[in-house]
């Protein structure tokens, strides 16, 4: 049985076909940049042992666009691996904000969709695009059952003390006004092989997710206990192009003295903040390139960056009250050397030493990098959404 699997984040879009259930990748992909003028595709595919790569560049303004010319190369006769639509039985989605109403692989029907899109302007960098995904997927595969994983789903176990907000009690009862949290099948999945790593069940684990989105979550025996992104994907750490963490009064003083409407805040807040705000480009290897030629503002944004993971990790070891390990993943946490360093600077005090050699050797798969005197493990632990949700979609009942 074949399960394609379609996740898409804030400015990428990743893609993993897996023959189940011996869980072996047929192919696997990537567009990023998405929208930017050098937007690219890299595709990959298995025939034997053999690899093969695909690459294509530009025209690629939306995740529509960027999906169709995915399924393009799919589909391609002679050189695809699609060669009818009723090849895939399965499609899993990624969805990212799925509210209170699911913690489960939920299969999609119209009124899952409706949801999906009532949630549009409470992730509006990520909901409209996977449900642009999920028409495309229907149309295309029109025999699959289309399946939708959320990145909220994970966070459903935190104790109302970390998700309820200080309003008045009919924001939650009435309107549902809480923390959601994200990312969390990209938690679910590092947590999971760190405990197995540690051979450690009860675990106290902090998952330190950076990608273009970013987001840590305190996991304790394999449960979400407090995260950092908020009632939409826009709180907590500094992103590629989103703000974090912000005083909500700066909304209200850029409403009252320049007029900003809503929109124009969203967009601000959202689109022109983070990395970009702070350096002109949310692509971290840009920004490490500028660190290095001492660009003073580059050098700003990191530091930025790298204390409010700091300050995180530090709350989130006295909310656990204890620590295992922490767990580098995603993007910028798998591969950029630099910014784990800064990171794990001065935390003796909570049990962290990083082994600065370690950390440069780059190896595949689950890596641990802290030094031998560290009473805390440091991970790098490369993530697979697309693997998780894959997994997900064959266990559920009727697949
Ligand atoms: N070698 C690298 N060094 C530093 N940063 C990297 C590297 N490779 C990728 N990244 C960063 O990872 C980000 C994308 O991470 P990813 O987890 O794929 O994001 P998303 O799923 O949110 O689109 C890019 O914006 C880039 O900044
Ligand atoms: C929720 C979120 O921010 O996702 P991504 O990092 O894929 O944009
Ligand atoms: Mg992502």
């Amino acid at each position: 049985m074949n399960i394609l699997v379609i996740n898409a984040g804030s400015s990428s879009l990743k893609y993993q076909l897996f023959r189940m259930p011996d869980e072996k990748p047929v192919c696997t992909g990537l567009v990023e940049r998405i929208g930017q003028a050098d937007a690219f595709i890299r595709h990959k595919q298995w025939e034997g042992d053999a690899e093969k790569v695909t690459e294509r560049t530009g025209g690629l303004p939306d995740h529509y666009a960027s999906l169709h010319e995915v399924l393009a190369i799919l589909a391609t006769p002679g050189t695809g691996v699609i060669s009818s639509p009723d090849d895939i039985a399965v499609v899993g989605h990624r969805v990212v904000h799925g509210g209170e109403q699911f913690a489960d692989p939920t299969i999609i029907t119209p009124a899952v969709k409706e949801t999906i899109r009532t949630l549009f302007s409470l992730a509006p960098l990520h909901n409209p695009a996977n449900y642009t995904c999920i028409e495309v997927a229907e149309k295309t595969f029109p025999h699959a059952r289309q399946v939708a994983v959320f990145d909220t789903a994970f966070h459903q176990t935190m104790p109302p003390q970390a998700y309820r907000y200080a309003l008045p009690e009919s924001y939650y009862r009435e309107k549902r006004i809480r923390v959601y949290g994200f990312h969390g099948t990209s938690h679910k999945y590092v947590t999971q092989k760190a405990m197995v790593w540690l051979q450690k069940p009860d675990a106290k684990l902090i998952s330190i997710h950076l990608g273009n989105g970013c987001s840590m979550a305190a996991v304790d025996s394999g449960r979400s206990i407090d995260t950092s992104m908020g009632f939409g994907p826009l709180a907590g750490l500094i992103m590629g192009t989103r703000s974090g963490d912000i005083d909500p009064s700066v909304v209200f003083h850029l409403m009252e003295s320049e007029g900003k409407t809503e929109a124009e805040i969203s967009a601000l807040l959202n689109k022109q903040s983070g990395l970009l705000g702070l350096t002109g480009t949310n692509d971290m290897r840009d920004i490490r390139k500028a660190v290095r030629a001492s660009d003073a503002q580059a050098t700003l944004a990191c530091d930025l960056y790298a204390y409010r993971v700091r300050k995180y990790i530090g709350a989130y070891t006295a909310v656990l009250n204890g620590l295992d390990a922490i767990i580098f993943t995603a993007g910028v946490g798998e591969n950029d050397v630099d910014i784990r360093e800064s990171i794990c600077q001065d935390l003796d005090y909570l049990g962290i030493r990083l082994d600065l050699e370690k950390n440069r050797t780059a190896t595949p798969g689950l890596r641990a990098i802290q030094s031998a005197d560290s009473r805390v493990a440091i991970l790098v632990v490369p993530t697979n959404e697309e693997l998780e949700i894959a997994q997900q979609c064959y266990r559920l009942p009727g697949t």
